[in-house]
C-alpha cells in the first residue's frame, strides 16, 4: 500500500512530498532519471479537448523552466473510444497508460452516447480504466483561495479557509458490485438492482490511505457512511474504527452518517479536515465541497492505487456538453490535476508548486 509515503495538499505545501518516489524507486524512476517523463494524454469528450490543450501548455512552460521534459502520447477514453473503435477504453489506451510514468484524463460523456447500452457508455470505459489500473484511491482536495472567497454561493465568513481533502474509494462500491442490471419479476413488473458491496481488505487498504493523508494534514479523520441502515456501512465503520485504534491513535477518528455529512458541509465545512468514504458518497460530496471552492472548475484530483502502475489526474467534473466547444470551459481543475501529477507521480514538488502559485496568481 502506498499511504505511508502519500504527502498531503493541505495549505503548508512547503513541506517535501515523497509520495510516488517512494512507492516506485527502481521500477518507473528510470523515465525520469533520463530527464524526461512520458505521460499519456486521455483528452475525452466535451470540453475535455479544450482543458487538455491548456494544460499541455501550461506544462511545456513549466519543463522550458525546469531540469524536465514530458514525452506526451495521446490516446482514447470514453465517447472518442467509442466513435473510433466502438470501446470506450480500448487495449491500445490501456497500454499507452500502463507504459507511462503517468497519465492525464480531461473528462468523458455527452448526450451522443446516453442512450447507448451499458458496455457502449463513456463512463464504461472511465470505471475500466481506474478498475484495470487498480486506482483504488482518490483524493479530491477542495481549498478555497482568498481570492475567490466571493466566488461561492456561500457567506464568505462560512467558506473563508476552508482546507478538505477528500479520500474517495473508487474501484468498489454500487459503482462495481453484483449481480446487477434489470429483470423482469415474476408478475411481470421490472425492477433495477445494483450490490453495493465492499471486502474487507478494500475497507482496509482505503483507510490506510486516510489516515495517511490525514496524519500529514491535521490529524482529523471524518469517515462517512450510512451505517445506521446499511451492512455494507457497518463493516466500514468497524474496520476503519479497528485501523485508528491499532495504528494511528493520533488521529481524531469522527463517524458520521452521510446525509448528515451533506448538511454539514453546507453549515459549516471548516469542521472538516480529512474525509474518507465510499465511491458513490465520495462523487456527491466532492462534487457538493466544489461550491465551497466556489466553481466544479476548480477542483482537481488524483486517482492512485498500484505502486508498480501510473497515477491518473482528473478533474472531479465531468464533460459539460452544455458549454463545450465555446471557449467557456475553466481549465483550473485540469490544470491543478497536472500540479498533482508533478507531486504525487513524478516527484516533482518544486514544479507543483509553482504551478499552484500561479494558479493562485491568475
Ligand atoms: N470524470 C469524468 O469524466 C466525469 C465526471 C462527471 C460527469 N461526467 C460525465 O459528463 C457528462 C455531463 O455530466 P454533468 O452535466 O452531470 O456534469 P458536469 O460536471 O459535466 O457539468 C455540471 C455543470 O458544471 C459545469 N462545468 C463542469 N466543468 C466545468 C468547467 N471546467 N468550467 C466551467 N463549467 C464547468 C457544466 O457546464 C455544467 O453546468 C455526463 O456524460 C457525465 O457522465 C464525467
Ligand atoms: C462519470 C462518472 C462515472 C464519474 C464517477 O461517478 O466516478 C464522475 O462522476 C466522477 O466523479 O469522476
Ligand atoms: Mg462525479
Amino acid at each position: 500500500f502506498l499511504h505511508p509515503s502519500f504527502p498531503s495538499l493541505s495549505s503548508t505545501r512547503m513541506q517535501t512530498p515523497t509520495g510516488r518516489r517512494h512507492r516506485t524507486e527502481g521500477v518507473r524512476m528510470a523515465v525520469g532519471a533520463k530527464g524526461e517523463y512520458a505521460v499519456t494524454l486521455l483528452p475525452g469528450d466535451g470540453i475535455g479537448p479544450e482543458i487538455m490543450t491548456a494544460t499541455v501548455g501550461v506544462l511545456e512552460v513549466v519543463a522550458a523552466k525546469a531540469s524536465f521534459k514530458f514525452k506526451f502520447q495521446d490516446a482514447l477514453i470514453g465517447g472518442a473510444a467509442l466513435d473510433a473503435m466502438d470501446d470506450p477504453f480500448p487495449d491500445t489506451s490501456l497500454q499507452a497508460c500502463q507504459s507511462s510514468d503517468s497519465v492525464l484524463l480531461a473528462c468523458i460523456g455527452g448526450y451522443k452516447w446516453d442512450k447507448n447500452p451499458r458496455e457502449k457508455r463513456p463512463e464504461t470505459g472511465l470505471l475500466k480504466m481506474r478498475k484495470t489500473l487498480g486506482l483504488f484511491a482518490n483524493l479530491r482536495p477542495a481549498k478555497v483561495l482568498p481570492q475567490l472567497v466571493s466566488a461561492s454561493t456561500l457567506k464568505p465568513e462560512v467558506v473563508s479557509g476552508v482546507d478538505i481533502m477528500v479520500v474517495r474509494e473508487l474501484t468498489g462500491d454500487v459503482y462495481f458490485g453484483t449481480p446487477k442490471g434489470i429483470r423482469t419479476g415474476s408478475d411481470g413488473e421490472r425492477e433495477g438492482f445494483n450490490n453495493m458491496i465492499y471486502k474487507e481488505s478494500e475497507i482496509r487498504r482505503i483507510a490506510q490511505v486516510a489516515y495517511g493523508v490525514a496524519e500529514k494534514r491535521g490529524k482529523k479523520l471524518c469517515s462517512v457512511d450510512k451505517a445506521n441502515v446499511l451492512d455494507v456501512s457497518q463493516l466500514w465503520r468497524e474496520v476503519v474504527t479497528e485501523e485508528g485504534l491499532r495504528h494511528h491513535p493520533d488521529v481524531a477518528l469522527e463517524h458520521m452518517y452521510v446525509d448528515n455529512a451533506a448538511m454539514q458541509l453546507i453549515r459549516n465545512p471548516k469542521q472538516f479536515d480529512t474525509i474518507v468514504c465510499g465511491n458513490l458518497f465520495g462523487d456527491i460530496l466532492s462534487d457538493e465541497a466544489s461550491m465551497l471552492v466556489g466553481s466544479l472548475g476548480m477542483l482537481p484530483s488524483a486517482s492512485l492505487g498500484d505502486p508498480r502502475g501510473p497515477g491518473v489526474f482528473e478533474p472531479c467534473h465531468g464533460s459539460a456538453p452544455d458549454i463545450a466547444g465555446e471557449d467557456k470551459a475553466n481549465p483550473l481543475a485540469m490544470i491543478l490535476s497536472a500540479a498533482m501529477m508533478l507531486r504525487y507521480d513524478l516527484s516533482q514538488p518544486q514544479a507543483a508548486e509553482a504551478l499552484e502559485a500561479a494558479v493562485e496568481r491568475t
